[in-house]
């Protein structure tokens, strides 16, 4: 069974707009269909504002959608399946309470749902901190005493206290010293494999989300236009806009084609007709205008919406 469906998910926020113009539409995100299977990591990319929070947010059952469904083990989100699903935010400064001790904050999601006797949730702490590296001398320690990487381990804890199947990880290492950045992803590593997690890791650094994720989603201005299997990123990406997100961080091992983007990202109160990329798109022609690209599959699962597509070498179209 799928661990998690996301189902024809919209969310629209509403905003205030200047003078006479009254309410605008904010097109957070639009219409986007995931599918999670239990222990697989799905890595999410895309440039500031294209919804990858929105998605993450959803996901967890922060976000409401406006429409469609989300559904964890074949049932909607909202009927208590939410402690299944933990997350993991970008900057674990804000994220945690800073007034309390780390054993507190971590024991917070079992007081809340009242999971064992207390001598059993203190256990569970430990065990915990253990889990995430975190010695038990800052049991005590508020988050100002700690280092940036060991707040990060205690959001973590935090949010693997109630042992969910799926962990949200939204830009989990962004805000932090690049020293402490792989120690974090390795810990989500490790985690992941001794836990059977499943993940959705989201990041804008397109070379971590693929060292990290066994499919990757590509979304612009609040649509999914793409979703691959990482191994085959970016040689078999379809989409122009994949492949241009892949060639602005190059890695040596997978050089691509440069493929520079001009222009600004259209608003996401006014997105574009038809292709929404199109604005910006090397390949674009008037046809582009006219409607949404359809869903085209591609071998093992890859899916993508251009009708200009990149072909991969020895690829036939
Ligand atoms: N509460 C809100 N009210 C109005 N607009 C919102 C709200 N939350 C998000 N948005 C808008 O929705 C769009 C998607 O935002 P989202 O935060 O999901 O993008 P993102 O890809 O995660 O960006 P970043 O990488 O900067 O976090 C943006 O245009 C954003 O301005």
């Amino acid at each position: 069974m799928n661990l998690l469906e996301v189902d024809g998910v919209h969310v629209v926020h509403k905003i205030r707009g200047r003078g006479l113009f009254g309410h605008r539409n904010v097109y957070a995100l639009t219409d986007a269909h995931l599918v999670v299977h239990p222990g697989e990591t799905i890595g999410v990319v895309g440039e500031s504002g294209c919804g990858k929070s929105t998605l993450a947010k959803v996901i967890v059952g922060l976000q409401r959608p406006t429409a469609g469904s989300v559904r964890f083990r074949g049932k909607p989100l909202e009927s208590g399946s939410g402690r299944e699903v933990g997350m993991v935010f970008q900057d674990p400064a804000t994220a945690l309470n800073r007034r309390l001790a780390v054993a507190r904050i971590i024991r917070d999601p079992l007081d809340v749902h009242r999971v064992g006797t207390p001598a059993e949730r203190d256990d569970r702490v430990r065990e915990l901190m253990s889990l995430v590296g975190l010695p038990p001398s800052v049991a005590d320690a508020v988050p100002g005493q700690l280092s940036g990487g060991q707040r990060q381990r205690v959001a973590i804890a935090r949010a693997l206290a109630l042992r969910p199947a799926l962990l949200v990880a939204d830009e989990p290492t962004s805000a932090l010293d690049v020293s402490v950045r792989a120690q974090i992803l390795n810990l989500l590593l490790d985690l992941r494999e001794q836990l059977e997690l499943a993940m959705v890791f989201v990041s804008h650094d397109i070379q971590t989300v693929k060292k990290m994720s066994d499919r990757i989603v590509t979304m612009y201005l609040g649509r999914i236009v793409e979703e691959a299997p990482a191994p085959e990123l970016p040689e078999a990406a379809r989409h122009p806009y994949t492949r241009a997100l892949f060639s602005a961080t190059p890695s040596l091992l997978h050089p691509v084609e440069p493929i520079v983007l001009t222009g600004p990202v259209p608003s996401a109160t006014n997105p574009p007709s038809g292709c929404p990329f199109r604005t910006r798109c090397p390949k674009a022609t008037g046809e582009c205008a006219a409607e949404l690209p359809p869903l085209s599959v591609a071998d093992g699962g890859h899916t993508y919406r251009c009708i200009h597509p990149e072909i991969p070498t020895g690829v036939t179209a």
